[in-house]
């Protein structure tokens, strides 16, 4: 099933959540909604579910308008952060609940209800807990019953709003490849949201990044981090350092020091935008930036160093490799090896 999202706008009062969004979702696709708090990506998939509905702009599933139907009519499936099972019923009931309410004239009969439920448990890999009840699961397990939940009624879009999000990291981490796997299994066209940055990477074939209600990049993993389209999405995603550049005359300049660095064409007041893996670091003088290590922290295979840059002593966080060791006091240069500029916003 393929999702087309046009020119949707929401307000709520004088503020608008989603302004001018435009989206299309590929059949069988898995897709990230990432950004931060508040820049509208559960409005977004609460129009999308039919849980509400915009002031402007077209929602359609393959090609039919689906604003003219309710969340009933969507055959869409659900989970959310909290998504609270039925306490009093046990995981097989929980999972076959969506079945037993279909109407009589679609309804399975009980045999393939236990049939369905039986798969969509083996799917899930927790059939053994089919008679527990969901005060007696992890977090984890819930969220997996959650989602066979919204898989019974062989939904045509799976809708995840943070599913992940009140689980612990561990357990997060072995949910998103779980659910990469599951998804490469049934790939039913699939959308969730995420704050989290690792997590829309590692799992998602294509991930949006909003902002203040609109669309700010849609790419791969690895053009949303490789090739960032504005500067919000460089600060986003990866960790970046950012320096106040001004540019004229094709130069590139950190107050008054010259940095002798392509512009780009960028012009006037910028920012220069260095993932910090890559500064190279060399002998002073033979970069773009002198500096003096202050501070050098060591994990797994790469070294942290907070580097004072001469002239004014602002401080930059670089990751270098261990290969090449640094100290407190060393006296170096930094040259960035791949950069970005974009134009400084007001
Ligand atoms: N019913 C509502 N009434 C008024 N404002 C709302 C309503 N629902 C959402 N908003 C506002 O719209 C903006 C977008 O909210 P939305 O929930 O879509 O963001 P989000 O990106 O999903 O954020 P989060 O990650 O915190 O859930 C927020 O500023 C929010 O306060």
């Amino acid at each position: 099933m393929t999702i087309e999202v046009r020119n949707i706008v929401k307000q709520y009062g004088a503020f608008k959540a989603l302004d001018n969004v435009d989206l299309r979702v590929a059949d069988g696709e898995l897709l990230a909604l990432l950004g931060p708090s508040g820049s509208g990506k559960t409005s977004l998939l609460r129009i999308i579910a039919g849980l509400d509905w915009p002031d402007s702009g077209e929602v359609s599933f393959d090609g039919e308008n689906a604003l003219v139907r309710g969340a009933g009519e969507r055959h869409v499936g659900f989970v959310f952060q909290h998504y609270a099972l039925f306490r009093h019923m046990s995981v097989f009931e929980n999972v076959a609940f969506g079945l037993r309410v279909q109407p009589r004239a679609v309804r399975k009969s009980e045999a393939q209800i236990r049939a369905r439920v039986k798969e969509l448990l083996d799917l899930v890999q927790l059939d053994w807990l089919a008679n527990r009840y969901p005060s007696q699961l992890s977090g984890g397990q819930r969220q997996r019953i959650a989602l066979a939940r919204a898989l019974a009624i062989e939904p045509r879009i799976l809708l995840l709003d943070e599913p992940f999000g009140a689980l612990d990291a561990k357990v997060r981490k072995e949910l998103r490849q779980w659910l990469r796997t599951l998804h490469e299994e049934i790939h039913v066209t699939s959308i969730f949201v995420t704050h989290d940055q690792e997590e829309a990477l590692e799992v998602a074939n294509r991930v949006v990044v909003m902002d203040k209600g609109k669309i700010e990049q849609i790419g791969t993993p690895g053009d949303v981090y490789d090739n960032p389209a504005t500067a919000f999405v460089h600060s986003f995603i990866g960790e970046s350092i950012v320096l106040p550049v001004d540019i004229s005359d094709g130069q590139v300049k950190l107050g008054h020091r010259p940095l002798n660095i392509d512009a780009g064409g960028a012009i006037g007041p910028s920012k220069l935008f260095v993932r910090r893996h890559d500064m190279q670091i060399g002998p002073v003088g033979e970069g773009a930036l002198d500096g003096t290590v202050r501070r050098v922290r060591t994990f797994g295979p790469i070294q942290r160093a907070d580097i004072a840059l001469s002239g004014d002593d602002t401080l930059v966080e670089i990751d270098a490799p261990r290969d090449r060791p640094l100290t407190t006091g060393d006296a170096i240069s930094l040259q960035p090896r791949r950069y970005r500029i974009f134009a400084a916003q007001e």
